[in-house]
């Protein structure tokens, strides 16, 4: 099939890719220039495995190009695959500038019956919305499909190559054949389901999730109080096949381009037909305090006042395998130990550059390796499981460190690990291996 895909960003660019590399001819259109070079040098403009390797052998094979022209793509095309951005607006809704644009130029561009396919996460409605607007610029016939994405960054090739399924909304039984056909290569658990409720269905998929992580998070807070370890309750919890061990692992909570964004704009999704969502509030209210236990716990070894103290950072990307640093806790963490006079030195194998694009400079020492990160700090935060942080010789660590002070926020290491270490360690919801931290001072603060 002849394919265009609107917007080369994480789902777009992965996406285009992927449906090239099942034999269809593709053509990826972005607006950013600078993209669109490294994309046609063989490069490609995010980290994301495997990604590389695919975007060039399907551009050797001729499957596979890049362009800004998207009204020529467009003309090429069967199907057109709207990928653009629908970040927050201030209130927490969705902004679908980008969404109506690209409507706007497809309508421009019409030159016969096409399939407009919305793969972008977008509030229930919007596919009508794009269908009215390109019905007001052309009488060219066309079918509308919902195509929400699952994929997750850092595994975004193998998840669009092995999905758990792929969901259809549509009004017209030959279009949603024709996307079956597509995707059939995937998967066999294609959902099909009416326009609305698949919009609806990718807001309900993140939220739940986001409300797993919360939950497991609320658990770990009460494991510090009572003495159990949430790890354990965790994995006991996920033998339960109703349950399942996914996504319950407790830590400083999500952060990301989807799960903030997404559970924001169905609150408000609900707030305008009158109904407050309030499990929901709740579970990004959880998680916004969670971030903030990693700073209530060095306030509290350093006696509230980490003025002139060293602070390493591990960790800046929002989990590890991918460079976004989009809504990662780390921005609100470092923000935070910067403005309490603290020295912060961070280190992330891959986000450096993204991180001190939306960051910027203020007060941060920008280090080259884990070490060098850790060397001479009173304290060392790790914010993100990248496998660098997760192998490291804790007993080389413990030597470069000022003080052997490690706060897990993401419950990397075991009890067998830390053995025969003096690090005193300090870990989400596992008291029991909270090792050296004074009981008096947790009773105070959990
Ligand atoms: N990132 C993820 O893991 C993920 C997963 C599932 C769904 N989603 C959803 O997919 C959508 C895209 O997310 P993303 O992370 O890929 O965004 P992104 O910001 O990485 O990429 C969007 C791209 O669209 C381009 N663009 C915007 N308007 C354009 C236009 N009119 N013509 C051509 N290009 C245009 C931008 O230049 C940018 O490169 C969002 O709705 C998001 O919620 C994202
Ligand atoms: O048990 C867990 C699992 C995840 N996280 C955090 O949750 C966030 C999101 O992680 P993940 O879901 O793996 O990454 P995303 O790439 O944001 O993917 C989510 O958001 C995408 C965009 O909508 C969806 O397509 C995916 O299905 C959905 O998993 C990260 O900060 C993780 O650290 C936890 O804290 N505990």
């Amino acid at each position: 099939m002849n394919i265009t895909v609107i917007g080369a960003g994480y789902v777009g660019l992965v996406s285009g890719v992927c449906y090239a590399e099942l034999g269809n001819q593709v053509i990826c259109v972005d607006k950013d220039q600078a993209k669109l070079d490294i994309l046609r040098n063989g490069a490609i403009p995010i980290y994301e495995p495997n990604l590389q390797e695919l975007s060039l052998k399907n551009m050797a094979a001729g499957k596979l190009s890049y362009t800004s022209d998207l009204h020529r793509a467009v003309q090429l095309s069967d199907i057109v695959i709207i990928a653009v951005g629908t970040p927050s607006l201030a209130n927490g809704e969705a902004d679908l500038s980008y969404i109506d644009q690209a409507a706007d130029e497809i309508a421009e561009a019409m030159n016969g019956y096409k399939i407009i396919a919305v793969k972008s996460t977008v509030p229930v409605g919007t596919n009508e919305r794009v269908r009215d607007r390109i019905r007001r610029l052309t009488s060219e016939r066309f079918d509308s499909i919902s195509l929400p994405e699952f994929l997750r960054e850092g595994s975004a090739v193998q998840d669009t190559l092995h999905p758990d399924r792929i969901v259809i909304g549509a009004d017209s039984q030959s279009a949603a054949d024709t996307m079956a056909k597509l995707h059939a290569p995937l998967t066999d658990q294609i959902v099909m389901t009416d326009i609305r409720s698949s919009e609806m269905l990718k807001y309900a998929s993140n939220a739940f999730l986001a409300t797993k992580i919360s939950f497991i998070n609320e658990i770990a807070n009460i494991c510090e109080k009572v003495g159990a370890d949430v790890t354990q309750v965790a994995q006991g919890m996920g033998y339960d096949n109703r349950i399942g061990h996914s996504f319950l692992k407790a830590g400083i909570g999500y952060g990301g381009s989807c799960f903030p964004k997404d559970t924001r704009a169905l609150i408000q999704i609900a707030g305008h037909v009158d109904y407050e969502f309030k499990l929901l509030r709740a579970v990004v209210e959880v998680n916004q305090d969670q971030r903030f236990k990693m700073i209530r716990k060095l306030e509290t070894i350093f006696d509230g006042n980490l003025q002139g103290k060293t602070i390493a950072i591990w960790g800046l990307s929002f989990k590890p395998n991918t460079d976004d640093v989009r809504e990662s806790p780390a921005l609100e963490i470092v923000q935070h130990l910067v403005n309490s006079g603290a020295v912060v030195k961070v280190y992330d194998p891959i986000a450096i550059p993204n991180f001190r694009r939306m960051y910027g400079e203020d007060g941060v020492v920008w280090c080259e390796g884990a070490l060098e990160a850790a060397a001479d700090a009173d304290a060392l935060c790790l914010l993100t499981e990248w496998d660098e942080f997760i192998h490291v010789d804790l007993n080389q660590l413990q030597t470069v460190l000022r003080k052997p002070i490690l706060i897990d926020g993401r419950n990397v290491f075991k009890e067998e690990d830390l053995a025969g270490t003096a690090f005193i360690y300090y870990s989400i919801g596992r008291p029991s291996l909270n090792q050296g931290v004074k009981e008096e001072v947790l009773a105070l603060h959990y």
